[in-house]
């Protein structure tokens, strides 16, 4: 399985504002450095640095006024005098107007940001950009004909939606990647989310579309992060009717119930008979991880792998959160030795 990596996510490094505190990121360069050492050291397939794509890809899932926020932010915000990570203050929630869009950089920071998770650096609009170039490089190798590809894209993707970001997501690359197939022919594309926390930015990006279904195993939001998205009633709108499925697994979730809600997922993919599957591949649901409630172990990852593989379609898997760096390489991998083995 060819992996792309893109070295300049090591451009984002941010804090985040979390119980209370401003404190440096979970979503640290180290972990995509670490999956990408297990890569080579169980010697999984070649490795790529993806090609560059237009702003263009990435306004095909997001509005050109977000995408253009994104690039010009840190420039916005040095311009008041600040050298420190751009953090909102302030969100348009409730009956507050999120119909107009301000013009102070304050104002952008939170009409763009569901969480304060999500600060601008430096570098992040440079390693934001080539994450997404990363998920749209292995959609294309799956396109020339392969039938899989690792695409080990940080910053993660998949809380980020058509004009939002979130959750260390700023731009969804696993919905970029989507489109991008469906651009080049594809007619249906499901997404399949493992990562613990439901993908909140890729549903209601296809919640109202038929062609792409998502599908998410994810802790429940009653009491897990994004809490106010994942909940089972959740099942699309108009066209996108019964496109989005949604599998909220209690804390303490082991391998036996995992399994169960995987496979009805993967039975419900199989049935939509995908062009192509995307991955949202995160490994935050392993027992040790220091932010999430679920009790898979190393092992159970290549039971995630496999059930992917019983699907039959080419698929690209997408990385997306993981915080235990120690183990985050190991499984990361597992899955994607599970599908290999299994296809
Ligand atoms: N800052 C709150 C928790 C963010 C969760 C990020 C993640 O792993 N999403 O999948
Ligand atoms: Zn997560």
């Amino acid at each position: 399985m060819l992996t792309f990596h893109n070295p300049d996510h090591h451009l984002h490094h941010a804090s985040e504002l979390k119980d209370g505190k401003v404190s440096p990121c979970f979503e640290l360069p180290h972990r995509a450095d670490t999956v990408l050492a297990r890569v080579r050291q169980v010697g999984l397939g070649q490795l790529a640095i993806p090609a560059h794509y237009g702003k263009e890809r990435y306004a095909r899932i997001h509005s050109e006024r977000y995408v253009n926020f994104l690039e010009s932010a840190w420039q916005e915000w040095t311009a008041l005098g600040h050298r420190h990570d751009a953090l909102p203050l302030v969100w348009p929630v409730r009956d507050l107007r999120s119909d107009i869009e301000p013009e102070h950089i304050d104002g952008k920071l939170g009409f763009y940001a569901m969480d304060a998770g999500v600060a601008i650096t430096a570098g992040t609009w440079q390693a934001v950009r080539r994450s997404a170039d990363t998920a749209l490089n292995g959609m294309d190798h799956l396109l020339q004909g392969n039938r899989s590809a690792f695409a080990l894209c940080r910053p993660p993707g998949h809380h980020a939606a058509a004009e939002y970001m979130g959750g260390y997501c700023y731009l969804n690359n696993a919905a970029i990647a989507a489109q991008s197939c469906l651009d080049q022919g594809g007619k249906r594309v499901a997404i399949l989310d493992v990562d613990f926390h439901h993908g909140n930015g890729t549903q209601s990006i296809f919640y109202q579309r038929p062609d792409v279904l998502f599908v998410s195993l994810h802790g429940d939001p009653r009491r897990s992060y994004p809490y106010f998205s994942g909940h089972r009633d959740e099942t699309g709108s108009g066209a996108g009717q019964g496109f989005n499925l949604n599998y909220p697994l209690p804390h303490g979730t082991d391998w036996g119930s995992y399994a169960t809600a995987l496979d009805d997922a993967c039975k419900r993919i199989r049935a939509y008979q995908p062009d192509a599957l995307v991955i949202s591949l995160g490994v935050d649901t392993y027992e040790n991880d220091p932010i999430s409630h679920f009790r898979l172990t190393s092992h159970d990852f290549f039971g995630i792998g496999a059930a992917i593989a019983s699907i039959q379609s080419p698929t690209l898997f997408v990385m997306e959160g993981g915080y235990m760096v120690d183990e985050i390489g190991i499984n990361a991998v597992n899955v994607l030795q599970g599908y290999t083995g299994g296809v």
